[in-house]
């Protein structure tokens, strides 16, 4: 049976004048993967801050498993609720193995005094945290890593012990903010398996993707944000195929297709336009415009080229 793990309900988020989230209503489901997607500036950080305690809402509710949950992202994590960064927020300088246990720490009941003394309770606590961590690792494949430093690691692999780190919380719900940016297609294909695998751990996942067929493979549900306002929410066959949701990527009003009338004017004109000018000159104009457009393109193909292993060079 599928219960509400979370509901937001008409959360709204004004930055003075600005409404970045406006009335959304917002459930994730036990077993469920929810995709969040919108264009740029669409609202979807702001909404997954409302939701884990970093920002206020200035209207609406967010309650995880039944509960309203208080703004403090400490006491929401501690609730069962884990994050990731759209930017990644390592400690850089630490090891991939301590990261970890930092996200244990929301998990392990022993006080300052046990720690200071390093009680028998203590030891016994930090040994099976690291237990713990150590199969957190294994699961996303750093395992071998784990003496490495963080900062040390490729970017892919940053983004999976973020991931680690977030599920050391043993949190009811994971949310993740553009886990696959910066990704290469085989690291994107990785992170699909995780997270699906996360999923059978029996722990619900909301993420916020650009990566559109990321989305669609591995969603079961994706909601739609737009200029703050959920616009449609459905599977993602139901989703891909909305003309609104199309609309709002190419970043202009759907039209539809050209009626009859349109249509016909088009036909005339370039009919006319034909009847205007003997063949020969036709023939002769497209030719050169032709070959100019050739050079136009060679030169752009190089130009890109060109950007392209600058860039290749800096990165
Ligand atoms: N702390 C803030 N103060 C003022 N305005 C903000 C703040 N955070 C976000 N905004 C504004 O709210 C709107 C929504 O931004 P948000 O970052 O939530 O969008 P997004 O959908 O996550 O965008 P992207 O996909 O580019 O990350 C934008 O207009 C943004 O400029």
């Amino acid at each position: 049976m599928t219960t509400p793990v979370l509901e937001a309900r008409d959360v709204t988020m004004r930055f003075g004048g600005l409404t970045a989230v406006r009335s959304v209503d917002f459930t994730v489901n036990s077993g469920e993967i929810v995709g969040l997607i919108g264009p740029n500036g669409a609202g979807k950080t702001t909404f997954f801050n409302c939701l884990t305690g970093l920002y206020v809402p200035t209207e609406g509710t967010v309650a995880y498993q039944g509960k309203v949950l208080p703004p403090k992202p400490h006491m929401v994590t501690q609730a069962g609720i884990a994050r990731t960064f759209q930017n990644i927020r390592l400690f850089a300088n630490m090891t991939v193995l301590e990261n970890v246990l930092v996200g244990r720490h929301t998990r392990t009941k022993e006080g300052l005094w046990s720690a200071l003394l390093r009680g028998p309770g203590f030891r016994k606590a930090e040994r099976e945290s690291e237990e713990r961590a150590l199969q957190l690792l294994e699961f996303v494949g750093l395992a071998e890593k784990r003496e490495h430093l963080a900062r040390n690691l490729p970017y892919g692999e940053q983004r999976k012990l973020e991931i680690a780190r977030a599920l050391a919380s043993e949190p009811g719900l994971l949310l993740l903010d553009e886990p696959t940016a910066g990704m290469n297609p085989q690291e994107t294909r990785t992170t699909e398996e995780l997270v699906f695998a996360i999923r059978d751990m029996g722990i619900a996942v909301l993420v916020i993707e650009h990566d559109m067929r990321f989305i669609f493979n591995l969603c079961d549900r994706v909601a739609v944000l737009v200029q703050g306002e959920k616009l449609i929410e459905g599977t993602s066959e139901v989703v891909q195929a909305d003309e609104r949701v199309i609309a709002a990527y190419l970043g202009e009003p759907f039209e539809g297709e050209p009626d009859t009338a349109e249509a016909a004017e088009v036909d005339t004109a370039e009919a006319a336009a034909a009847t205007a000018e003997p063949a020969g000159a036709t023939t002769a104009r497209a030719g050169t415009a032709g070959s100019e457009t050739t050079e136009a393109g060679t030169a752009e193909v190089e130009a890109a080229g060109s950007a392209d292993s600058t860039e290749g060079e800096t990165q």
